[in-house]
């Protein structure tokens, strides 16, 4: 009965929308060969995933994991001025990696925070980055003169695992690293080297490898990163917005007429 279903659902399909900018867990091909249609929803969920971004550059910046640690386990040093020195946002070079809807929306309020320098990598120069003020630049270049680096581009096979050990020892001891793409951007085990060895000083993660994160996880036991569940685009608002987008996706490409976000096949 079941597999009966399944077999006339299969063949009655569509469209499949996804809510979520990111469609790197459909399988693109299958969907092509059958002719079926997909839809996702980038754009409406880019100012929250953004705020996400900032919220654990400054986190991680300002060590907030170890800092709430102390407090628990009670060795708070008080009026001790060298203790618990983190980094600045302002004044500082923050990279990003994928200037599209989420890493322009971060530039945007990153301008907000005085850095001195917005530089961008991708596969091209975009007008948007003239706009903002930001430089395109080389991965190397990115790498080595930022303060903070933000991966905000899709998972793909050329950004899958891109931060890698070789990625990590190009960039500043000072340096912070915030993820709010995909968690396979990073070779997690080579992360946990750079954290531990202090190869850089801290990192920001929304997104892991696998999620949920293995509750016994090396990241877990680490200081200098701060973690968040998979919440960049979880407001009341951004959910609403990208459940009405994909309500008004599918009932279009059943009445035949383009969706608002159609992905390419
Ligand atoms: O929209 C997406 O792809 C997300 O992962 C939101 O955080």
């Amino acid at each position: 009965m079941c597999r009966q279903y399944q077999r006339v659902q299969g063949q009655q399909l569509k469209v499949v929308c996804t809510m979520s900018a990111g469609y790197n867990q459909i399988d693109t091909s299958l969907l092509k060969t059958k002719g079926i249609l997909l839809g996702n929803t980038p754009g409406v969920s880019s100012d929250a995933v953004a705020d996400t971004a900032l919220l654990l550059a400054m986190a991680a910046s300002r060590r907030y994991t170890e800092g709430r640690r102390h407090i628990e386990e009670g060795t708070w040093e008080t009026f001790e001025i060298q203790w618990m020195l983190g980094q600045d946002i302002s004044g500082s070079t923050v990279g990003i990696i994928g200037l599209g809807s989420i890493g322009q929306a971060i530039a945007k309020r990153l301008k907000g925070f005085d850095v001195a320098k917005i530089l961008y990598t991708g596969h091209r120069e975009k007008p948007e980055g003239k706009e903002i003020g930001a430089l395109f630049v080389s991965q190397e270049t990115l790498n080595t003169e930022s303060d903070f680096i933000f991966l905000a581009a899709p998972l793909t096979n050329e950004t899958n695992q891109m931060c890698n050990a070789e990625f990590f020892s190009k960039m500043k001891k000072t340096g912070i690293i915030v993820n709010i793409s995909r968690g396979k951007l990073i070779d997690q085990a080579a992360l946990i080297r750079a954290l531990r060895d202090g190869e850089i000083f801290a990192a920001g993660l929304d997104v892991m490898d696998p999620e949920p994160l293995n509750k016994d996880s090396e990241l877990l036991k680490l200081s200098n990163i701060v973690l968040t569940p998979h919440i960049g685009s979880a407001t009341n608002n951004t959910r609403n917005a990208m459940a009405e987008l994909t309500a008004k996706n599918i009932l279009r490409a059943l009445r035949g007429e383009e969706m608002i976000t159609p992905v390419k096949l």
